[in-house]
C-alpha cells in the first residue's frame, strides 16, 4: 500500500497543500479530482519525488520512501512531454510490448510507425507516452491527465489498459475529463479547500462545486 500523509506545500506565502492524505493499494485505481490549481499535479510530483514539499510522509508497505524516482516502485506520467523527440514510434511500440499494444493498436498506428515523436500531433504523442508509462513494470503508476489531449476512441483504449493494469498495480490518476476517470476508478477523491473528500457519484461533485448541475 502507498500512503502519503501530512503533506505541506507552500510557494512563498501561498499554502497549496496542508496535511493532505492519500492512499492507494496495489490492485486499486484511485481517481483524483479537483479544480485548477488545487494541487493535484503537485501532489503527484511530491509522491514521485521531483517536487520538494516542506513536509511529507510517504510510505510503501510501511517503508519510508524519500526519492521514488530513483527506485522502481513508481512510474509517473507527467503533464509535459517527456519521451525524447528523436525516438521513432515503432521503437516505442516495441518497448511497450503486447501487454499495452494490442494488434488493433499496432494496426492503427502503422501509418506513423516510422515517424519520430517530434513529428507527431499532440494527441498522438500523448497517447504513446501514456502507453509507455502503462507498460512500465512499477507496482504503482501515477498518471497526470492521461485523457486530456486524446480522442474518444483512444481514451477507450487507455481505459481498457488502465482497468487491466489496475487489477495488479496501484494506479492514481487525475484528469478534468471526469467521466472517463470515474468510469475506470475503484475509488474517487476530490481535493477541495485543502482537504480530500471521498466521492460516490456525480451528485457529490455538484455538492463540492466541481461541476454544476447543468453538467448532468
Ligand atoms: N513552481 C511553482 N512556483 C510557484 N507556484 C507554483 C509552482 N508550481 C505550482 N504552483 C502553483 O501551485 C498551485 C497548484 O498547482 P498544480 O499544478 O499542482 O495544480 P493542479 O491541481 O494540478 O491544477 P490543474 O488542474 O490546472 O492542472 C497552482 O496555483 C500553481 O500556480
Amino acid at each position: 500500500m502507498l500512503q502519503i500523509d501530512s503533506v505541506t506545500l507552500r510557494f512563498g506565502e501561498r499554502e497549496i497543500l496542508s496535511g493532505c492524505y492519500l492512499s492507494c493499494k496495489a490492485g486499486e485505481i484511485v481517481g483524483l479530482l479537483g479544480r485548477n490549481g488545487c494541487g493535484k499535479s503537485s501532489l503527484l510530483k511530491i509522491i514521485f519525488g521531483t517536487l520538494n514539499a516542506q513536509f511529507k510522509h510517504l510510505r510503501i508497505d510501511d517503508k519510508i520512501i524519500k526519492k521514488a524516482f530513483a527506485g522502481k516502485n513508481i512510474a509517473y506520467l507527467p503533464q509535459h512531454k517527456f519521451l525524447p523527440s528523436f525516438l521513432k514510434v515503432g521503437k516505442i511500440l516495441d518497448d511497450c510490448g503486447p501487454s499495452v499494444v494490442s494488434q488493433e493498436t499496432m494496426d492503427r498506428l502503422k501509418p506513423i510507425a516510422g515517424s519520430r515523436m517530434n513529428d507527431l500531433s499532440g494527441g498522438e504523442r500523448r497517447f504513446l507516452e501514456c502507453l509507455w508509462i502503462l507498460s512500465r513494470p512499477a507496482t504503482y503508476l501515477l498518471l497526470d491527465e492521461p485523457f486530456s489531449e486524446i480522442a474518444p476512441y483512444q481514451i477507450e483504449t487507455l481505459q481498457d489498459i488502465i482497468r487491466e493494469k489496475g487489477k495488479e498495480k496501484g494506479i492514481i490518476l487525475t484528469d478534468h475529463l471526469y467521466r472517463p476517470l470515474m468510469e475506470v476508478s475503484d475509488r474517487i477523491v476530490l481535493m477541495h479547500n485543502n482537504a480530500v473528500y471521498n466521492i460516490r457519484n456525480e451528485s457529490d461533485l455538484v455538492l463540492y462545486n466541481y461541476i454544476s448541475e447543468l453538467s448532468f
